[in-house]
């Protein structure tokens, strides 16, 4: 059992009328992995996601989230599972407090409502309706509410859009205690930052296909993460080149110069550059085929 994935997807596929919008994605999440899915909008990953949640059907494939066929998932298994969506669905004339009270009601094992509420850093608005809440502190309860159940496996779609930066580092902390508790997690996210400071793996997805899959540090392959040095020659032009031994070409480079470079800089490419590339390169691979078809 302990060896069985979390998550298992083998070929999975989602057509709206003419449009793939996940088109044969093969992935396994082992337990205790934190996840990272990225890509741009309308990449398929909400629609990856609420598959795995059991919210949406697939079209083809196979899928296995904590041993069940989501398409399947009875009361027993969605108590297993912790659901934050993209856009938080609970408003209305409910107290904060009120309102994890009632779900932490619907679960076996839930967690205590107050280490949840300070957990997300919302002691000051527990008697607060959820109605008056910020769009920040709404989305603190979505999380809130996400993990009430003590899930074994947690979804988080785009979880700190609209945190204050501040509130994400808070965030990023609650879920690195999630994670050393074992809690599985599946995330999406258009903050870079947030893949590299809490992914043990992660994955691009574009065009409903999976381009790229690997440890968040490793993504893009060696070659993406080799030095870029920028300098002006001696004539203004401006000169780039990659290279493992940065240290080394700038002192040659100095030594033809006969003294500083002009704007010399040594970039180190971030997960940032890296994932546009990707999806850069991505971009016009289907344009070539667009053409090749046209
Ligand atoms: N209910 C639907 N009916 C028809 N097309 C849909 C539906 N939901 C999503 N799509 C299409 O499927 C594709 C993938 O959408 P999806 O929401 O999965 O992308 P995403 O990667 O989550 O994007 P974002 O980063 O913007 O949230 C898009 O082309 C979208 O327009």
């Amino acid at each position: 059992m302990e060896n069985i994935p979390a998550v298992r997807i083998r070929g999975l596929r989602k057509q709206y009328g003419t449009v793939a919008a996940v088109d044969g994605i093969d992935l396994d999440i082992p337990r205790g992995e934190t996840f990272a899915l990225l890509g741009p909008n309308g990449a398929g990953k909400s629609t990856t996601i609420e598959i795995l949640e059991g919210y949406r059907l697939r079209s083809a494939g196979e899928v296995d989230v904590l041993g069940v066929d989501p398409a399947h998932g009875g009361l027993d298994w969605k108590a297993r599972i912790g659901i934050v969506l993209q856009s938080g669905t609970e408003s209305g004339a409910m107290t904060v407090r009120e309102q994890l009270a009632h779900f932490a009601g619907l679960y076996p094992h839930p967690r205590d409502v107050d280490e949840v509420i300070a957990a997300v850093g919302l002691e000051a608005k527990e008697r607060t309706r959820i109605a008056k809440l910020s769009g920040g502190q709404r989305r603190r309860l979505d999380v809130a509410l996400g993990i009430i159940g003590r899930p074994e496996l947690l979804f988080l779609d785009e979880p700190t859009t609209g945190f204050d930066p501040e509130a994400r580092r808070e965030f990023w902390a609650l879920i690195r205690s999630l994670k050393r508790e074992g809690t599985t997690i599946l995330l999406t996210t258009h903050y870079l930052d947030e893949a590299e400071q809490l992914g043990d793996r992660a994955g691009i997805i574009i065009g409903g296909r999976l381009v790229d899959v690997g440890r968040v540090h490793e993504l893009g392959g060696a070659e993406a993460r080799v030095p870029i040095v920028r300098w002006r020659d001696a004539d203004g032009s401006p000169r780039e080149a990659r290279t493992e031994h940065p240290a080394r070409l700038v002192a040659s480079v100095a030594r033809d110069l006969g003294g500083e470079p002009v704007d010399l800089e040594v970039i180190r490419p971030s997960l940032e550059d890296i994932y546009l590339d990707l999806v850069r390169a991505a971009g016009a691979e289907t344009r070539e085929t667009e053409e090749a078809h046209a």
